[in-house]
């Protein structure tokens, strides 16, 4: 194996990269990222390592989830809000029906870029370049806003930086406080999960009662723990937040407290393996159709040779098509391997459909069923799933259909905002969550 550093991905072949027509703006763009202060701290990255880590052994539940595609223009409180509050109510029905404390990590404060499926793509009759998401170019239908452009990647940074201080201040500053029902809400103009309710009465009842006994201290509750999360996919800025900390003698990404790589970009010689396999973050991997055994078993061994318990999170995302015949072998692979993985199941990417009017959307049933699948797939091979992985939004969009409000396609037009993938709105995530927790108790 060749020497590792932050820049040796560059040898090898990269996936999913823009051309940038300018190489020395490019690099003044690099030379200002590679000054800028760290967004998250390494105690804070080995804290999340060592909560996956439990949870690969089965002693909490990984939450992961956010939007396909974050915007610039969605850097706003009531987006930011909308996001946490969403993954802190599944989070409460995840704990309460599944027993399990849970670890909540965001697809949010970073979630930029984006690989694609083809070079190009037809708006409104116009074919122009893929968006590659808000750090490449503009979603806006213009081929000049399609244009790659380098000082996006500053922006990203920015955005980035306005996004976590806004979840750092909400986190610290009781924003997740069972104490105040008002901030526990559903956002106005969604529909009840009465579930939801009864969940919410039972644990403030419980808190009441552990509190009358002098067992919980208030400030316990006040505070929690929030990660972020994205693709590793944009390796110029990925490369620009990776830094050196000397009491370690390690390199962290610090953009971001864990990376994952995505189905289109983790081949065994390409670029993506060789930037991942240096840092010590904890590594998402998205294990797909176009995974096979031998494959899997080698990039585990090139991303944690050391078999580090919580270092890698394999993120399976076949469709609740495929599932049951893709999984198992890979998971015996692993379970061959010994290393000691956590499992999580993106029911979402596996699970893409075009409605008659054109737009990707995703059937709330073939999500809820792919999820049904992993924990049994799991619990019949001696494995047990420990995560999810979910693109959704705390907002009222229409993007995916079904779930109680009964969304159909001919709804999707109503608000139909992602920016790339369609995601669960509010109200379908909390529902999934409480299904989810139901399966987690088999
Ligand atoms: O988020 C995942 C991918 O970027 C997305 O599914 C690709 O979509 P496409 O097939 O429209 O390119
Ligand atoms: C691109 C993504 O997924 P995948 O690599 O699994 O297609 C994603 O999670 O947004
Ligand atoms: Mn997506």
């Amino acid at each position: 194996m060749t020497p590792w550093n932050p820049h040796s991905w560059q040898r090898f072949p990269a996936q999913q990269q823009p051309v940038y027509d300018n190489p020395s703006e490019l690099e003044g763009f690099l030379a200002r990222l590679r000054r800028m202060p760290p967004l998250v701290v390494p105690e804070e990255v080995v804290r999340l390592r060592s909560l996956l880590a439990e949870a690969a052994a089965g002693r909490r539940f990984l939450l992961q989830g956010g939007d396909c595609a974050e915007q610039f223009k969605d850097c706003t409180p009531e987006a930011i809000e909308g996001k946490l509050r969403v993954l802190l109510q599944m989070s409460v029905a995840l704990t309460h029906g599944g027993r399990k404390p849970v670890v909540r990590v965001g697809r949010i404060a970073g979630q930029f870029a984006k690989p694609r499926s083809k070079p190009t793509e037809m708006v409104r009759g116009q074919e122009l370049p893929s968006y590659r998401g808000d750090l490449v170019n503009g979603l806006e239908a213009d081929p000049a806003a399609r244009r790659p452009d380098p000082g996006r990647m500053l922006e990203a940074y920015f955005h980035a930086s306005a996004t976590l201080n806004h979840l750092r201040a909400l986190t610290a500053g009781g924003f997740a406080d069972l104490h105040h029902p008002e901030r526990w809400e559903l956002p106005g103009g969604s529909g009840e999960v009465p579930a939801y309710r009864r969940t919410l009465d039972q644990v403030r009842e419980s808190l009441d009662f552990l509190e009358a006994l002098g067992g919980v201290q208030r400030d316990v509750l006040e505070r929690i723990d929030f990660f972020t999360s994205h693709e590793a996919l944009l390796l110029p800025y990925e490369e620009a937040l990776t830094r050196w900390i000397g009491e370690d003698a390690s390199y962290y990404n610090l953009g971001a407290h864990t990376l994952w790589v995505g189905e289109r970009t983790r081949q065994l010689d390409g670029a993506h393996v060789e930037y991942l396999r240096g840092i010590r973050n904890p590594i998402g991997v998205k294990v797909g159709p176009s995974a096979n055994p031998d494959h899997l078993a080698q990039l585990l061994d090139r991303l944690d040779p050391q078999r580090e318990p919580g270092r890698i999170t394999l993120i399976s995302r076949f469709g609740a098509a495929k599932i049951r015949e893709a999984l198992p072998p890979l998971l015996k692979a692993v379970q061959a391997t010994d290393h000691p993985v956590l499992w999580s199941c993106d029911p979402m990417h596996g699970n893409g459909t075009e409605s008659a009017a054109g737009l990707k959307t995703r059937e709330f049933g073939a999500i809820l069923s792919e999820l049904r699948q992993a924990f049994e797939i799991h619990r019949a091979h001696g494995s047990h799933l420990g995560g999810v992985h979910i693109e959704l939004t705390g907002e009222a969009v229409t993007e995916c259909t079904g779930g109680t409000e009964g969304l159909s396609e001919e709804d999707l037009a109503k608000a139909y905002e992602t920016g790339c993938d369609p995601r669960l709105n509010g109200t379908q995530s909390l529902e999934m969550a409480f299904l989810i927790a139901e399966m987690m108790r088999g």
